[in-house]
C-alpha cells in the first residue's frame, strides 16, 4: 500500500519541485495579465484562466488582471444597431457606443471574471480606470496617413494612480481592471484599448512581467502569409517591426515596447486558447509565444 502511494506520488512531487527555481525568481513580483476578449473562447478556458491566476497568487506572486472584451462589445453594439468600425486598431467610439462599451466591460466581462476568480476564495476585486483616478485620459486622435483623425471617445492615457491597485495587492487581493479611463477635461469617460491600459499599468506598477493572452500563438513574422512565430525579440528589434504591423497587434506590440522600455523585465504575447498557458509560461522553460526583452537584457531574461 505504502509502496504504491510512493510510486504514484513521486512524479507529482518531481513536477512541483521542478517549479522551485521559477517560484524563487518570481516570488513577490507583480505580474500584469491582459486577458483578451478573443481569448475568452469558452467556459472551460475562462475557468482555467481563473485557476491559473489564483495559483499564481497562492504561489506568492501578485497577479493583476486587465481584461479586454472587443468581440463582446461588438456583439452588444450590434444588438443596439450600432455598426463597429476600427481605425488604427482602435474602435471608433461615439457617445452612444461609449455607454455600451462601459456596460459590457465593467458590467459583464469584469463581473464574470471576478465571479470565476472568487469561486476560489474572497480574492478578486473589480475596478475600472475611473475608480480612485486609476487611469486618467484625454482625447486620442491617432495619425492616419499623416492626418489626425477623430475617433470619438477614445482616450490617450495621461496619468496613472496605482494607489488603489497597490492597496488591494497589499491586502492579498487580485485586482481585475476594466480599461475605461476618467476624463481629464470633461468629467465623462474614455474607451482605452485594453492592451494599452495593461502595458501602462504594468510600467506604473513596476511589474516584473506583462503577459498578453490572445487568440494567436504569438507575433507572426509574416502575418497572414505564414504562421512562423517570433519567439524572442529585443525592444529595438520590435521598434523596427512596428510600422509593418496591422490591426489588433498594433496596440499589443506598442504596449509590450512601452512596458519593457519603462522597467518591465519581460513582455509576452501568448496563446490564451491553450489551457493553463499562464502556468506553462511562468513555471517552465518551455515558454510559448513571443517574448519582448529590454535591449540591455538580451541573453538574460527567461
Ligand atoms: N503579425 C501578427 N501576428 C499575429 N497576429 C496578428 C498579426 N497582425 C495582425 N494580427 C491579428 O491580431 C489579432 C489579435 O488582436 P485582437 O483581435 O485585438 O485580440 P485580443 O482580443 O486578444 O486583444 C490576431 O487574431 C490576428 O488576426
Ligand atoms: C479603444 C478601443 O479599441 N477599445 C477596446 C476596448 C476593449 C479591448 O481592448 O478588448 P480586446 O483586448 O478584447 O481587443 C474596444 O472598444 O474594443
Amino acid at each position: 500500500m505504502t509502496t504504491t502511494r510512493k510510486h504514484t506520488a513521486l512524479p507529482k512531487a518531481q513536477i512541483l519541485i521542478e517549479a522551485l527555481p521559477w517560484l524563487t525568481r518570481h516570488h513577490g513580483k507583480i505580474v500584469v495579465i491582459k486577458f483578451g476578449g478573443n481569448a475568452m473562447v469558452n467556459e472551460d478556458l475562462k475557468a482555467a484562466f481563473a485557476q491559473d491566476v489564483v495559483f499564481l497568487r497562492h504561489a506568492g506572486l501578485k497577479p493583476v488582471v486587465v481584461h479586454g472584451g472587443g468581440p463582446q462589445i461588438s456583439a452588444a453594439l450590434d444588438r443596439h444597431g450600432i455598426v463597429s468600425e476600427f481605425k488604427a486598431g482602435l474602435r471608433v467610439t461615439t457617445e452612444d457606443a461609449m455607454d455600451v462599451v462601459r456596460m459590457v466591460l465593467a458590467g459583464q466581462v469584469q463581473r464574470e471574471l471576478v465571479g470565476l476568480l472568487n469561486q476560489h476564495g474572497p480574492l478578486a476585486v473589480g475596478l475600472t480606470g475611473e475608480d480612485a483616478h486609476t487611469i486618467t485620459a484625454t482625447k486620442h486622435t491617432p495619425e492616419i496617413d499623416g492626418e489626425r483623425v477623430d475617433i470619438g471617445r477614445v482616450g490617450e492615457i495621461t496619468a496613472l494612480d496605482t494607489g488603489a491597485i497597490e492597496a488591494l495587492l497589499a491586502d492579498g487581493r487580485i485586482p481585475v481592471v476594466s480599461s475605461i479611463a476618467r476624463s481629464q477635461d470633461d468629467g465623462h469617460v474614455y474607451n482605452v484599448n485594453a492592451d494599452t491600459a495593461a502595458a501602462a499599468l504594468a510600467a506604473a506598477l513596476g511589474a516584473e512581467t506583462l503577459m498578453v493572452l490572445t487568440d494567436v500563438e504569438g507575433l507572426y513574422e509574416d502575418w497572414p502569409n505564414s504562421d512562423e512565430v517570433i519567439s524572442r525579440l529585443t525592444a529595438s528589434q520590435l521598434e523596427k517591426l512596428l510600422p509593418e504591423l496591422s490591426s489588433g497587434m498594433v496596440p499589443k506590440m506598442e504596449g509590450c515596447l512601452h512596458a519593457v522600455r519603462n522597467g518591465v523585465t519581460t513582455a509576452r504575447v501568448i496563446d490564451g486558447r491553450v489551457q493553463h498557458s499562464i502556468l506553462l509560461e511562468i513555471f517552465t522553460d518551455e515558454g510559448i509565444g513571443t517574448m519582448v526583452v529590454p535591449d540591455e537584457l538580451e541573453g538574460d531574461a527567461q
